[in-house]
């Protein structure tokens, strides 16, 4: 869709939707969200090299940022997308994008102090700049960064963008304009290292007791997704079948001694994260031997087939609670 000047219009592609990562939801804000923008936002740190966010910042500079996303998402202009985190709800950045004069999408993003060097920056962005090209068919992305932010700098390299020459920037919040480099990713680049990433091969169980609970253990401190909820399992190695690699993954991490004739196959995961692909089967096991046992750090409890959706999991995850409820 187009505007008057032949451009691509934002708002009228965007439906509103959320976009998940592995730890992040991303969604427009909306008045809800005024009173947790100004603890993440009144800190000099965090917008001293942004253009457009006030300091001080207060509630009444959320909620006049709440109104003007929405008439700028309506109007074409951009889409501005809060980051959600899924283990516990907080916001705790941001990430969207505004369209130039020629219809390209240009990057902006901040991410509030508290959560600084933990990725989510790139993990957004990785899954904007994908909902651009793949979902938006936009054929570039750009972003114009403060030439002292080397941390947004950073995160572009990250994520494939190239030194695009510099241009003039206003910083209508600061009162000036700065000289400051551009960055550019194009679609092209984008989509081969984005066919490039591995697919991977989980299995996990739902081991489900005498009531018709499920056991469901955290993801273990240090690992990715660390705290959210899952299927106990794990990577299938080289050689082992998924059935040989779920004895054992359920005897290393919980202590149990499962056969594989116990296994009942009652469905799949396969999901797209940003870096990899997911096939995840899931197996039903109702016979075991032992007392389920952390062994890696995580906490375990046994929940209620109709609350598993209660519990903030791995993306991948979501679909199966659905599939669960039919065998449990
Ligand atoms: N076990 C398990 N992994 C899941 C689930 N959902 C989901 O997205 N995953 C993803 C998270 C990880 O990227 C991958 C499993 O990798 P992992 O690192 O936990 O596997 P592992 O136990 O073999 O660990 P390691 O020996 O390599 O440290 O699958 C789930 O319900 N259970």
């Amino acid at each position: 869709m187009t505007n008057e000047a032949g451009c691509r219009q934002a708002g009228s592609v965007w439906a509103g939707h959320r976009l998940r990562t592995a730890r992040l939801v991303l969604r427009l804000a909306t008045a809800a969200d005024v009173e947790c923008l100004p603890p993440l936002l009144d800190d000099w740190e965090v917008v001293r090299l942004t253009a457009r966010i006030p300091h001080p910042y207060g509630s009444a500079d959320a909620a006049a940022f709440v109104a003007e996303q929405e008439s700028r998402r309506h109007s074409g202009q951009g889409v501005a997308l809060l980051l959600e985190r899924t283990i516990d709800g907080a916001v705790i950045g941001c990430v969207g994008f505004g369209l130039d004069g020629e219809g390209n999408p240009e990057l902006g993003y901040w991410i509030g102090r508290a959560y600084w060097g933990q990725g989510y920056a790139v993990e957004a962005l990785r899954r904007l700049i994908r909902h651009l090209f793949e979902t938006l068919g936009f054929a570039s992305v750009w972003a114009q960064v403060h030439p002292d932010n080397l941390g947004s700098k950073q995160v572009l390299a990250k994520l494939g963008f190239a030194p695009d020459g510099c241009g003039t920037c206003a910083m209508p919040a600061r009162g000036e304009s700065v000289v400051s480099p551009r960055f550019a990713l194009e679609r092209a680049k984008w989509s081969a290292a984005h066919a490039a990433r591995p697919h991977l091969l989980v299995v996990a169980a739902a081991l489900v007791d005498g009531d018709g609970r499920v056991l469901m253990t955290t993801r273990p401190p240090g690992k990715t997704m660390a705290g959210l909820w899952e299927f106990p399992g794990g990577k299938v190695a080289p050689g082992e079948t998924p059935e040989q690699a779920l004895v054992r993954e359920l005897e290393e991490e919980l202590g149990l001694d499962v056969t594989e004739s116990c296994l009942a196959p009652v469905g799949f995961a396969s999901h797209d994260y940003d870096t990899f692909h997911l096939l995840m089967p899931l197996y039903v096991v109702r016979v075991w031997q032992g007392t389920p046992t952390p062994r890696e750090g995580q906490s375990l409890r046994w929940v209620r087939a109709a609350r598993l959706a209660d519990l903030p999991m791995p993306p991948a995850d979501i679909p199966l609670v659905a599939v669960l409820r039919e065998w449990v």
